[in-house]
């Protein structure tokens, strides 16, 4: 089964992965996966700590002379910060004053200090923010990265971008064809298509920086090429969809999952909103439109699979609102800690990750993932079989 965990705090020494279920026999592409991680430290309105951090991933098992063993992978991600906090942070050493300092009393609005230390019974909330930051999400675009890549040997193509940023659109972000996407993002730092609206939401993040707010943003995911039948109707909790849903809202300080157009459609007849049915000789089945977002009880229907996520604003505000200190129980404003103004582009990257790491899951619990090549023939033959039905 493909699965994976990770391990490490944000100003620790490093994040940990570990990444089961990858078919043997995979050329993996490590310059691919820096990318996808220089990608997410991307965007305007990120704050300092970016220009602190060079990502590269360094893997330690499960791969030899560059192609995968089907053995699990062992990913390491350095925190270059570290070196700023090496006692504070110190796994190891015991308490001491002057090690324990930064102490967290003051928690943040939005954030996961307060009812994590309530939780773990914290007195330090430093010990909840250093796991629930979203410094995490390395580790799972490295570990979203090598799905990718198992995807593209399968011909399954998935790009993520940002659809809005508190409130401004971004016109002509609507493409399903991958590769126009792709076209589009490579012309600017934001992943957004239009110049005019980049300069529009630079300013509106520039505006927001002045003011100590933040900013929060839509991502769309367009996965292509994906086989009809991945998922389940049988049970709710073989449903494919459901499954993408949860990764999603996963991710930190996502608060809203779609699967294609799916707040629209309510508010449509379903004669607007049914992906009506076509059929082709060579081709097989195929839909007019893509309403649904390719998938119909619970499974993929071979149209392409899109995504929708709403990331709420940055929790963490320069002027602070309202807390109130856990020791001293007075009424003050919540503590600032370095933080980004908005995280839009970087969260597109991991979403279009953690999109990846559930559709290879349901591939490989469809077919035989131990072999790449195997499953490369396993995966042709069901799509010729599927074209003849
Ligand atoms: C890529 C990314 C970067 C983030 N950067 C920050 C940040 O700098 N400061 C902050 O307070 N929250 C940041 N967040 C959001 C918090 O991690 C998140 O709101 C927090 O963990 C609480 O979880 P919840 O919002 O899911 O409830 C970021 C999220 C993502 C995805
Ligand atoms: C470190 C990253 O994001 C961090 C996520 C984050 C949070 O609270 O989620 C808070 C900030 O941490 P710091 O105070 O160390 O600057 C962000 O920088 C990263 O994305 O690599």
């Amino acid at each position: 089964m493909l699965t994976y965990l990770t391990a490490g705090e944000s100003h620790g020494p490093e994040l940990s992965g570990i990444l089961t279920g990858i078919p043997a026999g995979l050329t993996l592409d490590i310059d691919e996966i820096n990318a996808a991680l220089a990608a997410r430290q991307g965007g305007y309105g990120r704050g300092n700590r970016q220009k602190i951090e060079h990502d590269q991933v360094i893997i330690t098992g499960g791969v030899r002379h560059g192609k995968t063993l089907g053995s699990p992978i062992a990913l390491t991600i350095k925190n270059r910060d570290h070196k700023q906090w090496s006692e504070i942070m110190n796994p190891t050493s015991p308490e001491t004053p002057e090690n324990t300092l930064r102490k967290v009393s003051r928690p943040r609005p939005g954030h996961a200090d307060l009812v994590g230390g309530m939780k773990y019974g914290h007195r330090d909330m430093r010990n909840v923010l250093e796991r629930s930051s979203a410094r995490e999400t390395a580790m799972r675009v490295a570990v979203g990265n090598i799905c990718k890549q198992v995807l593209a040997a399968l011909g399954i193509k998935i790009v993520g971008y940002v659809e809005s940023i508190g409130g401004i659109h971004a016109e002509g972000s609507q493409p399903t064809d991958v590769a126009l996407i792709e076209a589009a993002i490579a012309k600017n730092d934001l992943r957004l298509t239009e110049d005019n609206q980049v300069v529009a939401i630079h300013d509106l993040i520039d505006e927001a920086k002045r003011n100590g707010d933040t900013l929060g943003g839509v991502i769309r995911v367009v996965a292509e090429k994906v086989p009809a039948g991945l998922g389940s109707y049988v049970s709710w909790d073989t449903k494919l969809d459901a499954k993408l849903a949860a990764a999603v809202m996963g991710v930190n300080a996502m608060k809203g999952v779609e699967i294609g157009d799916g707040f629209e459609n309510a508010e449509h007849p379903g004669s607007q909103v049914m992906d009506e049915i076509d059929w082709a000789d060579g081709q097989g089945f195929s839909r007019n439109s893509d309403h649904l977002g390719g998938f119909e009880g619970g499974m993929t229907n071979g149209m392409p699979v899109i995504v929708k996520a709403a990331m709420k604003p940055i929790p963490t505000l320069y002027k602070p609102l309202q807390s109130a200190d856990i020791n001293s129980k007075e009424v003050k404003k919540a503590t600032v800690e370095r933080s980004d103004t908005t995280a839009i582009v970087p969260a597109s990257i991991v979403i279009e990750s953690v999109v990846a790491i559930e559709l290879a899951k349901a591939i490989t619990d469809t077919f035989d993932g131990s072999n790449i090549d195997r499953l490369k023939r396993q995966v042709e033959d069901y799509r010729e079989e599927l074209k003849n039905f």
